[in-house]
């Protein structure tokens, strides 16, 4: 779903919904926002009556602790166009009401604010208020673009780390949202029964504009072993210049159609349609990508855009597959999950990635996706709101809605894409006060 589309959809159903919490991940290609919309059928806008309002939200779990049911919902933007999504932020103010205006709840000696993920408070909580209001944001936009929000919405970026983030939002999913992770083989999607407590090690491919190859441990316990520059933003770069794409879901769109071996040099065109089976390449593995491009005398334009598409595709996807299988290898990783948005869901790159993990491996690695394959670091940051230590409705925990088995409990975070989770991925779940 598009972010105007988010934007109606808000605006319809802002009689049922309360954004209480908000974080974003401003990467290199696209602005991503995590926010938690709470069942509501009022909304209101001062902060003596955002109080009372909570108190009427929050009903109490068995063990007295508030509740507040709702979903957290997704949304993109390109970082190119982020005035678009200064307009959607302030377009919740307008159609919310108050989510810039500092929103006060006040607990013990602490002051703070839970609302949207705003709190206005030094980060011990301890201190009196200063006039600040923060969000979480992580990744490279969370410096480069602080001035910016600063100025146009009068927030301030509160900085979480772009790797840490990363991991917390993968384990988050893994743990604790029912039919995240799945395999892509040869048009087969199937998903990964995951057992919590069977999670780690695990190497974390995140493939956004660059490449991150994350071994992870446990929870906080990670090191970025590896990278590549060769990621989405190659893809979608290269594409954009070689066919004139005016956007990278038309660049994707156009790889379905094409036959890279027009484009690609095969082993088969080296050895006079043959395999060259004593060193295991079969005649139509990929001998050279693009290699057929320097024995034509052909030109950019001789080419169709859809064989140039799907060329790069398969270039970038199997490079990352191969580096991946083999950082996998080198510290002994048996389960590599791929996330970013380079993925986009796409049939063709997953089953890409995939072959190259099995073909490198001779079967024993697996390939794994996320259904929420974009949002991790935004996630993580938004889950970085609980590190906050602050009293009051803060997300620390969360209870998922509709139980996966009990098998699944032992962690303090839980939540489940509901049986009707929308097309925008959206997961339901309760969250609960300390
Ligand atoms: N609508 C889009 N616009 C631009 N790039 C997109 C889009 N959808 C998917 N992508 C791909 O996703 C990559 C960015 O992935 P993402 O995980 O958001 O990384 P980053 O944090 O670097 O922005 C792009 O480089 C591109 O390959
Ligand atoms: C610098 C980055 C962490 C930024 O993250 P991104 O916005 O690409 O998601 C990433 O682009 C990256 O890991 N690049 C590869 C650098 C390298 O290891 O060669």
């Amino acid at each position: 779903m598009d972010h105007l589309a988010h934007v109606s959809n808000l605006r319809s159903s802002q009689s049922q919904t309360q954004i209480s919490h908000l974080a974003l991940d401003i990467g290199g290609s696209l602005i991503k926002l995590v926010y938690f919309c709470r069942y509501d059928d009022s909304c209101r806008d001062d902060g003596d009556e955002l109080r009372s309002q909570n108190d009427s939200l929050c009903s109490k779990s068995d063990n007295n602790q508030p509740v507040l049911e709702g979903r957290l919902h997704f949304a993109k933007f390109e970082t190119s166009k982020i005035n678009d999504c200064l307009d959607f932020l302030r377009s919740m103010k307008l159609c919310l009401g108050g989510l810039f205006s500092t929103v006060k709840v006040i607990s013990g000696s602490r002051y703070i604010s839970s609302s949207f993920g705003l709190f206005t408070s030094s980060h011990d909580g301890t201190a009196p208020p200063s006039d600040k209001i923060f969000i979480k944001a992580t990744g490279g936009g969370a410096y480069k673009f602080a001035d910016l929000f600063k100025e146009k919405l009068g927030v301030s970026l509160d900085k979480e780390d772009e790797m840490e983030c990363l991991v917390t939002g993968a384990n988050f999913l893994l743990k604790a949202v029912h039919q995240e992770a799945f395999t892509y083989l040869d048009g087969q999607k199937e998903f990964v029964q995951i057992d919590p407590n069977d999670l780690y090690p695990y190497l974390l491919v995140n493939i956004g504009s660059g490449v991150s190859m994350i071994k992870v441990d446990g929870d906080g316990k990670f090191e970025r072993v590896s990278g590549t520059s060769l990621g989405g933003g190659t893809f979608w770069g290269l594409g954009r210049l070689l066919t004139k794409c005016k956007n990278f879901d038309e660049l994707l769109e156009l790889s379905h159609q094409g036959n890279n071996r027009i484009v690609d040099m095969l082993v088969g065109d080296i050895y006079g349609g043959t395999d060259y089976a004593k060193i295991g390449l079969s005649s139509t593995t990929i001998a050279s990508s693009f290699g057929k491009a320097i024995s034509d005398s052909k030109e950019l334009e001789d080419y169709q855009p859809e064989d140039v598409s799907r060329s790069l595709l398969r270039m970038i996807s199997n490079n990352i597959g191969q580096i991946s299988y083999l950082n996998a290898l080198r510290f002994g990783l048996k389960r590599i999950f791929f996330a970013g948005f380079f993925i986009r869901g796409h049939a063709y790159t997953m089953d890409t990635i995939s072959v190259a993990v099995n073909f490198w491996s001779k079967g024993e690695a697996k390939a794994m996706f996320l259904r929420h394959e974009g949002f991790l670091g935004a996630l993580g940051a938004f889950m970085s709101y609980e590190k906050q230590c602050l009293d009051g409705l803060m997300v620390h925990k969360m209870q998922q809605k509709f139980p996966i088995s009990a098998s699944s409990a032992g962690d303090n975070i839980y939540c489940s894409l509901s049986s009707n989770s929308d097309e925008n991925g959206s997961i339901e779940c309760t969250v609960y006060g300390t």
